[in-house]
């Protein structure tokens, strides 16, 4: 079994958990609640932003000239195509997408873009494939699982959403960081395949508590404390 089987196996019942959460349940039946809907845009705006930042201090750490292609490929793809899932949310919620950027991060999901970039600046570059990865690896798989308990046709208010997640792209992006991830695994000491296996577990739990996050509205305790939640 090669390493990313190994940690697929060990995250499936997080899997299984994403599947069952009710704002992914609420994409397949094309109903969520708007405010959730707006929470979740609101802070995955701003987490793309990070996990850009996130590929570029990966190629800072880029021995190799493909790597660098590849890092560089996916800043593009995040920065023109991520915002089409966005774009049918927002057509969902009927609220212009230049509305909902900005705004400060929820606990969770601050946490998560902190929980990578931790791994980017402290760890290998197998760190930071493992902490990256459960990002496409599940959105693909989200994608996969609607299609088929779905099979949404192009009315389904949720259409462009889910197909845009089955598409090639992020199929070849989570393979890659797949083989990538695997290849690094085969000289790494058993402390760093701790390291890697750890970061990608708690990015699996982070995807499912991004999901609750939004469905939830969570938000910081108390709002008197504006100068430290929001942005400068
Ligand atoms: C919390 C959260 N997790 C994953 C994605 C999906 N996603 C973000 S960037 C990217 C491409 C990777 O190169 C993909 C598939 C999201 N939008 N929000």
């Amino acid at each position: 079994m090669s390493f990313t089987d190994q940690l697929r196996h060990d995250a499936k019942p997080i899997f299984q958990a994403i599947f069952n959460h009710p704002f992914v349940k609420g994409i397949g039946e094309g109903d969520l609640p708007k405010e959730a809907v707006a929470h979740y845009v609101k802070a995955n705006a701003e987490y793309l932003h990070a996990f850009m930042n996130v590929y570029g201090i990966a190629i800072s750490k880029c021995s190799d000239r493909e790597d660098i292609a590849f890092f560089k490929e996916n800043i593009e793809f995040v920065l023109n195509s991520e915002i089409h899932p966005h774009h049918n949310l927002c057509a969902y919620i009927e609220t212009p997408y230049e509305d909902l950027q900005g705004y400060p991060l929820p606990p969770t999901a601050d946490h998560y873009i902190k929980h990578m970039k931790t791994h980017a600046h402290e760890g290998t570059l197998g760190e930071i494939l493992a902490v990256l990865l459960p990002c496409p690896w599940t959105y693909l798989e989200i994608g996969d699982y609607l299609m088929e308990h779905v099979q949404p046709t192009p009315d389904h208010p949720f259409y462009e959403w889910i197909t845009f997640y089955v598409n090639d792209e992020i199929k070849a992006t989570t393979n890659q960081l797949r083989k990538k991830l695997d290849a690094w695994a085969e000289t790494a000491s058993p402390r760093e395949k701790k390291a890697m296996k750890d970061a990608f577990i708690k990015s699996c739990q982070l995807e499912w508590a991004f999901w609750e996050m939004a469905y939830r509205l969570e938000t910081w305790p108390t709002s008197s404390l504006k100068e430290v939640t929001s942005h400068a």
